[in-house]
């Protein structure tokens, strides 16, 4: 059976060689991520100069923990890498994340980043996008209305639960996990999500990862 946990850590090894000194560095969230910036941490301890910007509080807080310095977003006017992890990617780099329910800060890094470099385990790569719900972030205010546009798209939506009660995000919006089946044109289906009224921001990463390396058994794999 995969070690689908050594999978993540190899490819977070291999993703911290592109980091160089004096980089700003784009710190991603999920379990993926946790191992690069455990790797960084290591790297920080050794010398290597960079500056990092996280994508959720978690991975602030475990950047802090490791003596990463970290600078707010809006202090920066682009990031050189960002390391983040994926629940799906395709071999032409497009993704869905989210599934941590960080997608929306992820992608306003991703968006800054210069490199985005996507970590993951071999479980991730698919031949079309959307075994994995996308989930799609809104105000609470419209979510009944973005479940009712969801459903006219051909999909269907339901908002993300925990311990019982819609979860909130950082920013304090709801989560729908929508449903399309399989997706064979996913960026037709980012644009129309964009369109909807009241999301904020939804998990379909079209043409921002500039590699995906993917842990394979005891080596990686490198797509670009
Ligand atoms: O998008 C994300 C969080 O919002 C994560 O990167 C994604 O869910 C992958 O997580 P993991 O590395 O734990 O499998």
């Amino acid at each position: 059976m995969k070690d689908l946990d050594n999978e993540k850590k190899l490819a977070a090894k291999e993703a911290v060689k592109y980091l160089k000194d004096n980089q700003v560095v784009g710190l991603g969230s999920g379990s993926s991520a946790t191992h690069a910036i455990l790797e960084i941490g290591e790297l920080v301890k050794n010398g290597l100069k960079i500056t990092g910007v996280s994508t959720s509080s978690k991975s602030e807080e475990l950047a802090k923990s490791l003596g990463i310095p970290t600078v707010d977003i809006s202090s920066v006017s682009s990031i050189d890498v960002t390391i983040d992890g994926a629940d799906e990617f395709t071999s032409d780099l497009n993704l869905i994340k989210g599934g941590g329910a960080a997608l929306l800060k992820e992608k306003v890094v991703a968006s800054l980043t210069k490199e985005e470099i996507i970590i993951a385990d071999s479980s991730k790569k698919v031949e079309l996008l959307g075994k994995f719900t996308i989930p799609v972030e809104v105000i609470r205010y419209a979510s009944k209305y973005v479940m009712s546009q969801i459903i006219l798209l051909g999909g269907k939506g339901e908002i993300r639960l925990t311990e019982g009660e819609p979860l909130l995000t950082e920013e304090g919006n709801y989560i729908i996990d929508a449903d399309f089946g399989l997706i064979p044109d996913p960026a037709y289906l980012a644009t129309r999500l964009s369109e909807i009224a009241g999301v904020v921001e939804h998990g379909l990463f079209i043409k921002l990862a500039a590699r995906v390396i993917m842990g394979n058994n005891d080596s990686t794999i490198t797509f670009s």
